[in-house]
């Protein structure tokens, strides 16, 4: 050991300080446990600065705007172009300048020690942390290490790809100004959400899906919708193609595509948003005898299959990649940490019990915050089909509901309900349409409740509201 090495013991180490990371301290300090975070970019990871909250802010106003040009005696004041500037200033303010002193004061206050630098393990229950001054620490836990270290974008290996400065979701979500024209490879949730917003605020983007349809994991109406509206906003959707090289001649100059159709496309900038790795390459995990750069595979209280006090909390564990259901993990896991350490035998890991997160299988939502929006929880029919349940899809056209057509003139949206018909519960449900994002987390309470539909026949949506397709769906189901 040199001068140099610090070593600290705790009673639970968590490395990485994203959402996640943040809610795993919170709880196992709450529970009265020492509690070491390391960090080793900005405290609020990639949610706060690259990814849930920039994407959010440069949707708002073309979400906002695309609604009210179909407002009658509001539509006609806002048919101008955003004030990008203004629009990219937001951004910078709700992704705190990249700054992250207010979540430094956040864990500072819950009681948990932050240690700035990339955290590793070195074997079992043991951390090294090197700052940025190249400094090494070693942390000891007497009970947990959680990993908590999130996921970063992949980029496919094309020829040409290294020498074009592709974006990645980073770059998407931080851009310094509107790019003329931008193609966007990929038609999963973060290609749709930036095709969105990019072409909203004034570029031409030109988006390349190598499957049939956008949005691939959710119905099949929620990608047709999405298409028709970036369609109407001016956007380009080929689909059936697959980039094949990617090149940049001028340093300042465009960026080409081939596709494997024999064809090409210009750009000024190339976002791939084709998917998530997980950050556990440089993690040590060779050390306590797993692979280095795999997702952890975890049981329902999030910790590592075989292990009795390695976590994996979040993303990294590809369980289900979105904020809200990494938080929920990490309630789960603190509890299931602080319970172990006082030698609880965890009586509620049954499933819905304290120490599971049993909503990952059953019961996730998701808003895509596109126009329209799309949302969804649970199983689509197709995912019910699959997992053997025998079931009934109900549809509803969102259009018909009389909310739907105050809420905008011309609505279009669809609804549907996937029925449990041995059970009469609600396996999933999935809205499609302006506005409905906040209507999602009832859908979320039917299905996470398992509420039977003849309960579910007595919540009354108030009229005239959105929700009333509610009301809609039961009575279809019923004939
Ligand atoms: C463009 C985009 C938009 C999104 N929008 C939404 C949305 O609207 N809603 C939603 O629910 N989800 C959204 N997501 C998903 C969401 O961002 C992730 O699910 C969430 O950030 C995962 O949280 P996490 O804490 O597991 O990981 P992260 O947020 O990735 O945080 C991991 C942290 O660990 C740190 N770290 C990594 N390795 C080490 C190491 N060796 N040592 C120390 N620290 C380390 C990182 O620096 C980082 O701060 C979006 C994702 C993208 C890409
Ligand atoms: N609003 C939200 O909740 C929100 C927003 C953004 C991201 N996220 C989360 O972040 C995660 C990552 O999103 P994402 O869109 O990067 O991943 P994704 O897996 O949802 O979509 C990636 C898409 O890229 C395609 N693809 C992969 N490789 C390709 C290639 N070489 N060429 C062409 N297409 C290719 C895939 O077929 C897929 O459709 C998701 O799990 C999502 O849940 C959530």
């Amino acid at each position: 050991m040199t001068d140099a090495v610090k070593n600290s013991a705790y009673d639970v180490v968590v490395i990485g300080a994203g959402p996640v990371g943040e809610n795993v301290a919170d709880r196992t300090r709450a529970a009265g446990l020492s509690t070491a975070v390391v960090e080793s970019e900005l405290v609020g990871g990639e949610c706060s600065y690259w990814a849930c909250m920039p994407s959010k802010a440069l949707l708002r106003p073309v979400v906002a705007r695309a609604d009210a040009r179909k407002v009658p005696g509001l539509g006609g004041a806002v048919q101008g172009p955003l004030d990008a500037d203004a629009v990219l200033a937001y951004r910078d303010e709700e992704a705190s300048h990249w700054k992250d002193e207010g979540q430094v004061s956040w864990l500072d206050g819950v009681g948990a020690d932050v240690y700035r630098g990339k955290g590793r393990l070195t074997g079992v229950r043991e951390v090294s942390v090197t700052g940025p001054d190249g400094r090494e620490t070693r942390l000891t836990a007497r009970h947990a290490v959680a990993v908590c270290t999130g996921s970063r974008a992949v980029v496919p290996d094309l020829p040409g790809v290294a020498d074009v400065r592709p974006w990645t979701s980073r770059e998407a979500t931080s851009a310094k100004e509107v790019p003329g024209r931008l193609v966007v490879v990929g038609g999963g949730v973060v290609g749709v959400e930036m095709a969105t917003a990019w072409q909203g605020l004034g570029a031409q983007v030109t988006m390349l899906i190598r499957g049939g349809r956008l949005l691939p994991k959710m119905e099949p109406f929620a990608g047709e919708l999405v298409a028709d509206a970036l369609t109407e906003a001016g956007a380009r959707i080929r689909t059936g193609v697959s980039a094949v090289s990617v090149h940049r001649p001028a340093q300042d100059g465009p960026v080409t595509v081939e596709l494997d159709d024999g064809t090409s496309v210009e750009a000024d900038e190339i976002l791939f948003a084709t998917g998530r790795a997980p950050r556990t390459d440089d993690l040590g995990l060779d050390t306590v005898g797993l692979e280095p750069g795999s997702w952890l595979d975890v049981d329902d209280s999030c910790r590592v299959a075989g292990s009795d006090w390695l976590y994996g909390v979040g993303d990294v564990n590809h369980r289900a990649l979105l904020t809200h259901q990494g938080k929920y993990q990490a309630r789960v896991a603190g509890a299931a940490i602080a319970a172990r350490a006082q030698g609880d035998p965890l009586s509620r890991t049954e499933p819905w019990g304290a120490y599971a997160a049993t909503a990952d299988h059953a019961a996730v939502p998701q808003v895509v915050f596109t126009d329209p929006e799309a949302a969804s929880v649970g199983l689509t029919l197709a995912e019910a089909e699959e997992a053997g349940h025998r079931v009934r899809a109900v549809d509803y056209d969102l259009a018909s509901v009389a909310g739907s057509g105050l809420f905008a003139q011309g609505y279009r949206g669809r609804a549907r309900m996937v029925v449990d018909l041995d059970r009469e519960i609600l396996r999933g449900v999935t809205f499609v349409g302006p506005g409905i994002g906040e209507l999602l987390h009832s859908a979320t309470v039917a299905v996470a409740g398992e509420v039977p539909l003849d309960r579910l026949w007595h919540a009354v949506p108030a009229y005239p509201t959105i929700s009333e397709v509610w009301l809609r769906l039961l009575e279809t189901y019923r004939g």
